[in-house]
């Protein structure tokens, strides 16, 4: 995309973003390009973002998808750097590989295949197809057991779908969400413990992000209690679950079957293993979904302030009705608004409107002046203890 000479924001992307979500910045506004210095906001997909990458001029980061364990949003945070997401936008995509995961290790239709391809021209090619078949029988889903570990956006949708297709559907997650909640169907029982997940599945799947409390939540403890024959499916993240310990699993044929989408070395040629490279999300409509939901959150985030959908701060919404905007990042501690509005005070600013939401042990706040404030009521304030990061926001024009 050509880079306008005159826009009033950067935009370095890491990876190939959809054409659709570059769309909603528009040429006028917006420089868009791969890499691109000095930037005002980063647009990624899975690139790994190094802290070298995120210059100074960065002030938010948006991930044209589910997990952002691939940005440092803790250091992010503390430089007041808003990291958007687009929750539930891959979820359809995620759901159909899954249910295709569960599919082929029932019926057993990679070997299968391999099987069928591998045969060679000869008089007695149908006999060799029909006496071959019995290896491969395999088993119905409905009446299984499906275990779902996170009910979120993916899995509340596997939960659903497979109790549609008549399976059982045991779920754990202890930090789901009302609406989250509100969405599963009925029947989806509510296991007590991870253990029990294991214990009664004959299924189990991952939809957790991955962070220091998930990180091989899937062990050898948890697999030693599992139900004979149990195929786990891994479309969450690599490092949710122990491979040494699924191998091991599988050695003994205790585990049926692993399907993941993160190949790696040590699962490589293993039987019973089904890799996938990272295709979760990889169709037309989520890659679109995705891109044009991250595009339009930092949009609104950089000509308005405002905040949808960022993982490490508040959703904070204003109208705008004034030209004079300001925005401030700041730490969620007593008495930070009466600083900030006692500087803008003595300055002669007065205040037409203003919001603050706070998430965790950060803070927000919109300010819409009468008059511009001068750079050095900016500076003054930036100086403030706690205060993460300042931003003046002109309203531009269409
Ligand atoms: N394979 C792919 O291409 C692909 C695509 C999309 C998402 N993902 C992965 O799937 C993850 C989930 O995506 P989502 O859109 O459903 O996210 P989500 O935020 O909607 O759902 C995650 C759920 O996990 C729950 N959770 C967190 N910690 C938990 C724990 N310790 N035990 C049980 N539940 C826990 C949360 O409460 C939440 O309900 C993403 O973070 C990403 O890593 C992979
Ligand atoms: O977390 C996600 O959204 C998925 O892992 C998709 O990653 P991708 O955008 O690199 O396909």
């Amino acid at each position: 995309m050509p880079e306008a000479a005159a826009a009033a924001y950067r935009v370095a992307t890491y990876n190939a973003i959809s054409a659709r979500g570059l769309e909603r910045l528009s040429a006028s506004h917006f420089a868009i390009g791969k890499a691109l210095a000095d930037p005002d906001a980063i647009l990624l997909r899975s690139h790994s973002l190094q802290l070298a990458e995120i210059p100074a001029s960065v002030k938010a980061i948006g991930r044209a998808g589910a997990g952002v364990n691939n940005i440092p949003v803790e250091e992010m945070t503390r430089r007041g750097i808003p990291v958007f997401n687009a929750p539930g936008a891959n979820a359809n995509a995620v759901k159909e590989l899954v249910l295709a995961a569960m599919l082929l290790a029932a019926r057993n239709l990679v070997p299968a295949a391999g099987f069928a391809q591998s045969l060679a021209p000869g008089d007695d090619f149908d006999k060799r197809v029909e006496d071959g078949k019995k290896q491969f029988a395999g088993f119905e889903l409905p009446g299984r057991t499906l275990g779902v570990i996170g009910l979120g956006a993916i899995g509340g949708l596997v939960a659903d779908t497979a109790i549609r297709m008549g399976m059982k559907v045991v779920g754990y997650d202890p930090e789901i969400t009302v609406d989250n909640a509100w969405r599963l169907p009925a029947s989806v029982r509510r296991a007590a413990s991870i253990e029990e997940v294991f214990k009664s599945s004959d299924f189990l799947t991952l939809h957790v992000p991955l962070n220091a409390k998930t990180r091989h939540l899937v062990d050898a403890a948890r697999l030693a209690g599992a139900r004979k024959g149990l195929v786990l499916l891994n479309f969450s993240r690599d490092a949710v679950v122990d491979e040494a310990a699924v191998l091991e699993s599988l050695a003994e044929k205790r585990m049926r079957g692993y399907v993941c989408d993160f190949p790696s070395p040590a699962l490589q040629g293993h039987p019973g293993v089904v890799t996938f490279p990272h295709l979760g999300a990889s169709t037309e409509e989520a890659e679109e979904n995705c891109a044009v939901m991250v595009a339009e959150q930092l949009r609104a985030f950089l000509e308005h302030g405002t905040i949808a959908n960022a993982v490490n701060f508040p959703a904070v919404e204003m109208a705008r009705e004034s030209p004079h905007r300001i925005a401030i990042a700041n730490a969620n501690v007593p008495n930070m608004l009466g600083q900030i509005s006692t500087t803008m005070a003595q300055a002669g600013l007065n205040i037409h409107n203003m919001v603050n939401k706070s998430k965790g042990e950060m803070a927000y706040t919109l300010v819409d002046l009468d008059s511009a404030a001068s750079a050095e009521v900016v500076q003054r304030i930036a100086r403030i203890n706690g205060v993460l990061s300042i931003r003046p926001i002109p309203l531009i024009g269409s």
